[in-house]
């Protein structure tokens, strides 16, 4: 192996020891509690994983967490109604709702139900727009959490030719806004990508967030490129059991890679501290008071 390995499980650490530093002050100074409501519909795999890390490391921040599980069969009204209780909620300034819904539930019409100023996900239209105009928005936390990792890496990312592989709105598309506003020059690429092979070796940031387990291989890769691999990926091992991979290739990528973001222990642990430092910054917005330094995009 070539490459650096970023270490997102020390980043995110840092990260959050600053938002619970700073969310002892809020506590001191004005008698503040910054609170993230999560809501769970039904059961899926990768959500409960992300639920369970979240609830612990919330607390962890001195934060209040406050999780409603609801049953798969959860009417949409159910659901809107529960929503509408956390908008109105003071102790409540981030609100979460897990992705995927069941079949059911329509996505966009929950998702833009929340409060956009309490939405740390960044998924409401209002955020969206916001951020692909430049304005103050909340910033999607796995795309912010690369952000940060790669300017950690590289300082200023201006000129910087960067492939995003994947355009869902909740990882690809945001990215690659986050990207363009530091000023890289932004290629999308997806399923119906021509050469995506080569195309991805154009990149000097190459994010891969597909959900193919290790399709981007070292022969995708740029000689000396920073690789930030989003993939969460759950494979049978040989010999039994399972065993957590992302989208990239990790021991053929790290040959020819300047630096690389290994999984697990890259961008998931970044994902979850961003959603601390988010409600964070909801709460301070919402309490007219200054946002912390360095959180937000
Ligand atoms: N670490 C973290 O914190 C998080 C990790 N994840 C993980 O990131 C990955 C992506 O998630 P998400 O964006 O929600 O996934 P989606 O399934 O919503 O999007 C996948 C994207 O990848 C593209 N794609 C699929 N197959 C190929 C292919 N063979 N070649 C090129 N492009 C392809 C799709 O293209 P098209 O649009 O043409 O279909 C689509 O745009 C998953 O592994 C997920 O588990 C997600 C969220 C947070
Ligand atoms: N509204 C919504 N927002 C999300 O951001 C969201 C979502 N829904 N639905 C599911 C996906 C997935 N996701 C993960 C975040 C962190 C880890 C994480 O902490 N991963 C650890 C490993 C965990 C393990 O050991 O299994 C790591 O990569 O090191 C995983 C997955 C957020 N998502």
């Amino acid at each position: 192996m070539t490459a650096r390995k970023i270490d997102g499980k020390a980043f995110a650490a840092k990260v959050r020891a600053q938002v619970a530093t700073e969310v002892s002050q809020l506590k001191a100074a004005h008698g503040i509690t910054p609170g993230l409501a999560v809501v769970l519909v039904g059961e899926d795999p990768a959500s409960e994983v992300y639920v369970r890390n979240k609830g612990k490391q919330t607390i962890e921040c001195g934060m209040a967490s406050f999780e409603h599980k609801l049953a798969a069969d959860t009417s949409e009204s159910a659901l809107l109604d529960l929503i509408s209780n956390l908008n109105n909620d003071p102790q409540v300034h981030g609100i979460l709702v897990q992705l995927p819904l069941p079949g059911h539930l329509n996505e966009d019409l929950v998702i833009n139900a929340i409060a956009p100023e309490k939405d740390v996900d960044g998924f409401h239209i209002s955020n969206v727009g916001l951020l692909a105009t430049g304005q103050k928005a909340m910033v999607p936390c796995t795309p912010l959490g690369c952000l940060m990792m790669l300017r950690e890496e590289h300082g200023s990312l201006s000129g910087m030719n960067a492939v995003v592989v994947g355009r869902s709105n909740i990882v690809g598309k945001p990215m690659a806004q986050l990207l363009l506003r530091d000023s890289c020059t932004v290629t999308i690429a997806h399923s119906r990508t021509r050469d995506i092979e080569a195309l991805c070796r154009t990149a000097d940031i190459l994010v891969a967030a597909v959900g193919r387990p290790q399709m981007v291989t070292g022969d995708w890769v740029k000689p000396g490129a920073t690789v930030i691999d989003v993939g969460i990926n759950r494979i049978e091992k040989e010999g039994g059991g399972t065993r957590l991979v992302g989208d990239v290739d990790f021991d053929s990528a790290a040959e020819v890679a300047g630096a690389i973001t290994p999984v697990p222990g890259g961008v998931g642990p970044m994902t979850i501290a961003c959603l601390l430092a988010n409600t964070l910054t909801a709460c301070c917005r919402a309490n007219g008071l200054p946002e912390p330094e360095g959180l937000t995009a």
